[in-house]
């Protein structure tokens, strides 16, 4: 469960209070789901809010940057839930001593084992967000981009062997083969780079919200894809590779925004940092959360699974 910091009732009238017309508070619970931030669902008299109190890799200094990324993306259509600016027009608070915002309840439920048909949905939505973030003029550099993957390696050191004895080696093979073979001249943009099934929300087949865009960042806008590709065609193990949802995640994003050869081509290579990526971060959340937090761990072993498929299939998309 991912409440890092309590908030007391009286706390959370005090924040409504702030608010036009968001209503008195009547409920408040700790959400269950995620890992990075707390996140408490608000029942008002009026309404159902999100609270979210930024905690551990989210910044407090690159929250005007997702909340002006939600604020495009809300105003080009997409299914994204805006900050709600308080009556002074501020949409970021001090909850608890932690920076928060009050953001707006998206309906809908993320699903734990896709259909074909909710991947190739994904996939569309993913596209239509890369095409509504053309004119996006915001930046933010990815931290946990190629550069951030050897610090975050170097910073688990030895320790990766006690996860899986020889893990650090495949960890420094796989980040000398990235070096070499990372493409450095795909069309960059600001992108969403965490968009697993958790992160988005859905009503039947349809998506009904895109949550969670605290990594968003500029990157290789393919990296995107193959993020969400790596996220939604594998057992949660990593264990079976889906075939038939990797061509409707694929199908969905390349009828709704395109695909060109190069980055066709460059697939497996952007595949592979995104699983090192997440197997990096799980690793070190793994070696590093705190016996008493309130949260449930992620396998990092699943994302090496997944990087050894692509390792395996080099002509994914050819
Ligand atoms: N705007 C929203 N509308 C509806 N539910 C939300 C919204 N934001 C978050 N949630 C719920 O809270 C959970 C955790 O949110 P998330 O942003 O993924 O947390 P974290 O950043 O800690 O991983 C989600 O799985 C979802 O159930
Ligand atoms: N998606 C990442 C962890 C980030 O958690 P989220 O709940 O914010 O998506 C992973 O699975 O390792």
């Amino acid at each position: 469960m991912a409440v890092y910091t309590q908030v007391s009732a009286e706390e959370l009238a005090a924040l409504l209070a702030r608010y036009e017309g968001v209503g008195a508070l009547v409920s408040a619970k700790g959400i269950a789901e995620g890992v990075e931030n707390s996140n408490y669902l608000v029942d008002t008299s009026n309404a159902r809010f999100i609270l979210t109190l930024y905690e551990k890799r989210v910044d407090a200094a690159d929250l005007p940057f997702f909340i002006a990324l939600l604020d495009h993306l809300a105003g080009a259509g997409a299914p994204v839930p805006r900050a709600i600016a308080d009556r002074q027009g501020m949409q970021i608070q001090t909850v608890a001593g932690r920076p928060a915002c009050l953001i707006e309840f998206l309906p809908g439920v993320s699903v734990s084992r896709p259909t074909a048909v909710q991947a190739a949905a994904a996939g569309r939505a993913l596209g239509t967000m890369h095409a509504a973030l053309a004119d996006f003029t915001g930046d933010r550099a990815n931290s946990l981009g190629i550069d951030g993957w050897h610090a975050l390696a170097a910073r688990c050191g030895d320790d990766l062997d006690a996860i899986r004895p020889g893990l650090r080696r495949i960890v420094a093979d796989e980040l000398a083969w990235l070096d070499t073979h990372w493409p450095r001249d795909l069309p960059r943009s600001v992108v969403h780079a965490d968009l697993f099934p958790d992160n988005v929300l859905m009503l039947g087949d349809a998506v009904s919200g895109v949550i969670d865009f605290y990594f968003a960042c500029t990157e290789i806008r393919a990296w995107d894809l193959a993020v969400t590709h790596a996220a939604w065609c594998f057992d949660n193990d990593g264990a079976g590779y889906h075939p038939a949802l990797g061509a409707a995640l694929v199908g969905g994003y390349r009828g709704s925004f395109g695909l060109t050869d190069a980055e066709r081509a460059a697939f497996p290579a952007l595949a592979r940092g995104a699983c090192l990526r997440f197997l990096l971060t799980r690793a070190w959340d793994w070696l590093n959360t705190p016996a008493d937090a309130l949260v449930t761990r992620k396998d990092p072993i699943a994302f090496l699974r997944r990087l050894e498929f692509y390792a395996q299939t080099p002509d994914l998309l050819a």
